[in-house]
């Protein structure tokens, strides 16, 4: 048994009760990373010295009987979009290689603050930009439950680290269900908060109007602890939102009698596959036996979602990604004759394939002659889809459905055709769309690959979405599964 297999809370008994001392954690993540990292590669940079030396000075303070936060001395591995100081923050592209931050993201310095060591940072897609962290441009990661497949994107490297357990729970990022799917494909817990949640200060920007960050854990209670310490207002991220941050462990109550439940029709029809669509349905049956009642409803704007998204995030991540020009960060071309073949070098260079494809997109929709065409009709389409959900929410208290189409696919098979690489969150990016929070539990297997149910609720109403998933996960056991490495 591993000393990751006790949920947050109970660690946080152990060290109290000095069964286990923060050392012994760090340790154990690190051992853990020894034995399964080859198969795994879902770290791209390791913080081993600076993680032990933590730990010997939490040791001391816990000794002291100074700490009560449940999050400390745990051990946490970050995505690495995330800007830590002084420990290379890349995104997953050559273009930042060497890129050591100065300063720390706002969720950083809330997790440092609340006593969590960090491990290490955990690969990605390119600047968040994929479905299989195939788009990395330095490893590739493999899905605990069958190496041949891959974990999800674009936050793979963070599910995939704690569905094998080297670190006990780590943070993502999702656009477009980048914490969702790879959670999915991994058998373990993602959540996407409301967008104005958590502080985005220090989150390399992608497509800002969409990112938000999150935690990957193996429990819904593991989850709420870790969003508990990362929400709330910060003056340093101006979409952040000063809403009153509720205490999401005590939504935990098991208690689901009367929740109405929405199934979009969309969500299960087409192109969903048969195993996952049952698994869905068993999984309803099963809140409903928990005093739940769902019907089937229409979120009618949903075979838009895609399209739209595709834009936005686009436009977005061209204007966001132009800061990377070889002046300020990261890479620069030795093969330039001027300052402009230096721009140019630098970047066609640095940038692997989907980020100059989505740059190039994103250009073409806000140049002028097609910014109404495209842009801004995708701009009047995402408020249908938002209006969608906010019709639908004003009878269901979640919506609940899948979280991907098919469970994890295999190395390779989609990385030749960029559409149906995209199709894949086809169910998880209208919620970006509307900016309302979800998360993906565990709720089946087909062909021994684990299955999502993803559950969504209203704006800032993360309580309702744990309390449900909560009152899931105690009802079955998939998440106590775990895969053979
Ligand atoms: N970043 C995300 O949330 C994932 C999405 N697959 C994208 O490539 O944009």
């Amino acid at each position: 048994m591993s000393l990751f297999d006790h949920s947050v809370s109970e660690l946080h008994t152990l060290l109290k009760k000095k069964e286990v001392s923060i050392f012994d954690l760090v340790d154990e993540s690190y051992r853990r990373i020894d034995e399964v990292e080859e198969k795994v590669q879902a770290f791209l940079t390791l913080n081993e010295e600076q993680a032990r030396a933590k730990a010997k000075e939490l040791d001391n303070q816990l000794a002291k009987g100074e700490e009560t936060n449940p999050l400390f001395g745990l051990p946490i591995g970050i995505k690495d979009n995330i800007v830590t100081k002084g420990l290379r923050t890349t995104c997953a592209s050559k273009i930042l290689y060497n890129f050591d931050p100065i300063y720390d993201a706002t969720v950083m310095e809330r997790l440092n603050a609340a006593g969590t060591i960090t491990i290490g940072k955990l690969n990605m897609d390119e600047f968040a930009m994929g479905s299989s962290t195939e788009n990395s441009g330095f490893q590739l990661t493999r899905n605990p439950w069958d190496l041949e497949r891959v974990p999800g994107g674009s936050s793979g490297g963070s599910a995939a680290a704690v569905a094998a357990g080297e670190v006990p729970f780590a943070l993502g990022s999702d656009t477009g269900g980048s914490i969702r799917q790879p959670a999915a494909f991994c058998g373990v817990v993602g959540l996407k908060p409301t967008y104005g949640r958590v502080s985005r200060f220090g989150l390399v920007a992608f497509a800002s109007s969409l990112d938000q960050i999150g935690p990957i854990t193996r429990t819904v209670e593991d989850n709420a602890y870790v969003l508990q310490a990362i929400a709330g207002v910060d003056p340093m991220d101006s979409t952040s939102a000063n809403i009153p941050v509720p205490n999401y462990v005590e939504a935990l109550t098991g208690d689901i009698k009367g929740l109405k439940i929405a199934v979009p029709k969309e969500y299960l029809g087409e192109g969903v596959d048969e195993g996952v669509r049952q698994s869905v349905l068993a999984a309803l049956n099963v809140l409903e036996k928990l005093g739940a009642a769902w019907e089937e409803v229409s979120l009618p704007h949903s075979k838009y979602a895609l399209a739209t998204y595709y834009l936005l995030a686009s436009s977005e991540a061209s204007a966001n990604l132009a800061r990377f020009d070889g002046v300020r960060y990261g890479y620069r071309t030795d093969n330039a004759k001027n300052l402009i073949d230096m721009y140019k070098l630098t970047r066609s260079e640095g940038f692997g394939a989907e980020v100059k494809r989505r740059i190039m997109l994103g250009t073409f929709a806000l140049s002028s002659g097609y910014y109404d065409a495209y842009y801004k009709k995708a701009q009047k389409v995402r408020t249908l889809i938002k209006r969608d959900f906010e019709n639908v929410f004003e009878r269901y208290d979640v919506i609940i459905g899948p979280t991907t189409p098919t469970p994890a696919f295999q190395i390779g098979e989609k990385t030749s055709d960029p559409l149906t690489m995209y199709m894949n969150d086809i169910l998880t990016i209208p919620v970006n769309l509307a900016g309302v929070p979800a998360i993906s539990v565990p709720c089946g297997f087909v062909d021994g690959l684990p299955v999502g149910l993803q559950i969504i609720g209203k704006h800032f109403d993360e309580s309702t979405v744990y309390r449900v998933a909560h009152a899931f996960e105690q009802a079955t056991d998939y998440h106590k599964q775990k895969p053979v490495l």
